[in-house]
C-alpha cells in the first residue's frame, strides 16, 4: 500500500502525486509498472490498452486499497480520438504499445513497422503541442550487431570492450539488409527515437527514451495454446517455460550461440520508477536497462532454466532436453539475430544511481516458480483432452 509519508526524490525533494497515461499498461512491463505505482507509490494511472488481463488484479474489486487511482481505457491507438484528451489530462505518458515479439518482425513486417513507427506519432504529437513528458519505450534492439561480429572469427579484437559493449552514446546501429526483415522493428525503433529526440531538441520536448535489455519475468508473452494461440510463437522466456511445461526439448535456433543479458523485471521496473520520480535527472536522456552480469548463450540459457524447472516442479528433465532447429524452420524467411547485448551502465548509473540486483539463477527460480504453479495445471488438461476424446 502507499505510503503516508512524502515521497522524496533522489535530491531529497517531495514528490508531488501524479497523474500517468501509461499506454500499453496492460502488457508485460506495463503490468509490473502499474502494481509498482499502486502498491508504493500516490500517483494515479490512466491505464490504456486493447486488452486488460494481466492487470485484472490490480483493477477489481472496488475495495482495492488504490481503487481510484487506476483506471482502464480500452483503446487502439490507431484509430481513436480520446487519446489526445487522457494525454492533455495526464502529468507524464508513458508509451509501451509495440509488435515486439521477434516472431513477427520477418513474418508481419508491416504491422511491426506501422505499430512501432507510425502508430506512436499521434502520442509524440499530443505530448509536444501540449507540452507533456514523455517516456518511451524504445529497445536494445536498436544497437542491432556488434562492431566486432563483422571482425575474423580469431581477431583478438573480438575481446576488447569497445567491440562490443553498447553505449547509449557512442555505440552505431548495425542492421542486416533490407530483405533481412528481421530488422523492421528496430529500424522503426530507431527512427522513432531519432524524431523524439529531434522535437527535443527544436522544440524542447521533455523526454525520455528506455532502452530494455531482455527484461524477463512472470506474465511475461502466453503460453501457446492456453493463454495465447496455439501456434503462435512468444520471446525466448515463455517458448522455453512451453517446452518445460509440456515436458518437450527446448528449440535451439541456430545452435543457440547467440548471447543475451537478461535482467529480473522487478529490478527493472525499479529503474523506470526512478525516472518518474526524477524529471531532472531523467529528461533528455536515453537510458540502457539491463545486467550485463547476467550474460549467457542462449544454449546457456536453456540448460539453466531445464536445471531450475526441475528444482521448482520436483519432476526430472527429459532425456535429451534441447534440440537444435534452423532460424529458417522456427520464424522463416528473413530472420537474422543480434549475436551479443551487454549494456554498457554508466549513463544510468550517474544520472539515477540504479543497478540490477538478481541473478540469473535467482531470477529465473521465481518466474519458474510462477510459470509452474499458474500453467502446469492447464497443460496437463490440455494434453489429456484430445486423448481423452
Ligand atoms: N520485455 C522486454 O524485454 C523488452 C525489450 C525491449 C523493448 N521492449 C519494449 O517495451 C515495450 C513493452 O514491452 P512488453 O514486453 O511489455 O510487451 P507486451 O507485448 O507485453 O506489451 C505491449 C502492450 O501494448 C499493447 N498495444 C499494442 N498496440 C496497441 C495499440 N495499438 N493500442 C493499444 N494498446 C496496444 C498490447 O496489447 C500489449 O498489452 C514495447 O515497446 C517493447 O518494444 C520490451
Ligand atoms: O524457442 C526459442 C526462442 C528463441 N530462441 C532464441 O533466443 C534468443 C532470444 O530470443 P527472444 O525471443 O527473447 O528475442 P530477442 O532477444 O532476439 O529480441 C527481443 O529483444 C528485445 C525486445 O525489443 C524484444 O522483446 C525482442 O525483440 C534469440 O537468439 C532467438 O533466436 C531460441 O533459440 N529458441
Amino acid at each position: 500500500m502507499a505510503s503516508t509519508t512524502a515521497r522524496l526524490d533522489l535530491d531529497g525533494n517531495t514528490i508531488n502525486p501524479m497523474t500517468i497515461c501509461m499506454i500499453g499498461a496492460g502488457g508485460f512491463i506495463g503490468s509490473h509498472l502499474c502494481e509498482k505505482l499502486m502498491q508504493e507509490t500516490p500517483h494515479t494511472v490512466l491505464a490504456v490498452d486493447v486488452y486488460n488481463d494481466k492487470i485484472k488484479h490490480l483493477l477489481e474489486p472496488d475495495s482495492l486499497p488504490w481503487a481510484g487511482r487506476i483506471q482502464f481505457h480500452r483503446l487502439n491507438i490507431k484509430n481513436d480520438s480520446r487519446l489526445e484528451g487522457l494525454i492533455k489530462c495526464s502529468d507524464l505518458t508513458i508509451n509501451l504499445a509495440a509488435i515486439c515479439t521477434p516472431a513477427d518482425y520477418n513474418t508481419r513486417p508491416l504491422d511491426t513497422i506501422y505499430s512501432n513507427f507510425i502508430d506512436a506519432l499521434p502520442v509524440l504529437k499530443y505530448c509536444s503541442e501540449n507540452n507533456k513528458r514523455l517516456i518511451h519505450f524504445s529497445t536494445c534492439e536498436v544497437y542491432g550487431k556488434t562492431i566486432g561480429s563483422y571482425l575474423p572469427k580469431d581477431s583478438p579484437l573480438r575481446q576488447d570492450p569497445a567491440y562490443y559493449i553498447l553505449k547509449e552514446d557512442v555505440s552505431p546501429c548495425i542492421f542486416g539488409s533490407v530483405e533481412k526483415q528481421r530488422w523492421s522493428y528496430a529500424c522503426a525503433k530507431q527512427l522513432i527515437e531519432r524524431l523524439i529526440y529531434a522535437e527535443g531538441a527544436e522544440n524542447g520536448l521533455e523526454f525520455t527514451i528506455v532502452r530494455p535489455f531482455n527484461w524477463i519475468g512472470p506474465r511475461m508473452d502466453f503460453i501457446p495454446g492456453i493463454d495465447g494461440p496455439s501456434e503462435g510463437v512468444p520471446r525466448v522466456l515463455a517458448c522455453f517455460s512451453n517446452n518445460l511445461l509440456r515436458r518437450e526439448p527446448l528449440k535451439l535456433v541456430d545452435g543457440g550461440e547467440s548471447q543475451r543479458t537478461f535482467v529480473y523485471i522487478k529490478d527493472a521496473i525499479e529503474a523506470v520508477l526512478l525516472m518518474i520520480e526524477n524529471p531532472g535527472r531523467a529528461s533528455g536522456h536515453i537510458f540502457n536497462v539491463g545486467n550485463p552480469n547476467n550474460e549467457v548463450t542462449v544454449r546457456q540459457l536453456a540448460e539453466m532454466m531445464t536445471k531450475v524447472y526441475s528444482k521448482v516442479s520436483g519432476e526430472d528433465s527429459i532425456e535429451t532436453p534441447t534440440i537444435d532447429v534452423s532460424s529458417k524452420e522456427f520464424y522463416g524467411e528473413g530472420y537474422d539475430d543480434s549475436d551479443k547485448r551487454i549494456p554498457d551502465m554508466t549513463i544510468i548509473n550517474k544520472q539515477l544511481g540504479w543497478n540490477p540486483k538478481t541473478s540469473l539463477w535467482d531470477l529465473l527460480e521465481s518466474t519458474l516458480t510462477y510459470q509452474h504453479k499458474t500453467y502446469a495445471e492447464a497443460i496437463k488438461q490440455a494434453i489429456a483432452k484430445p486423448l481423452a476424446n
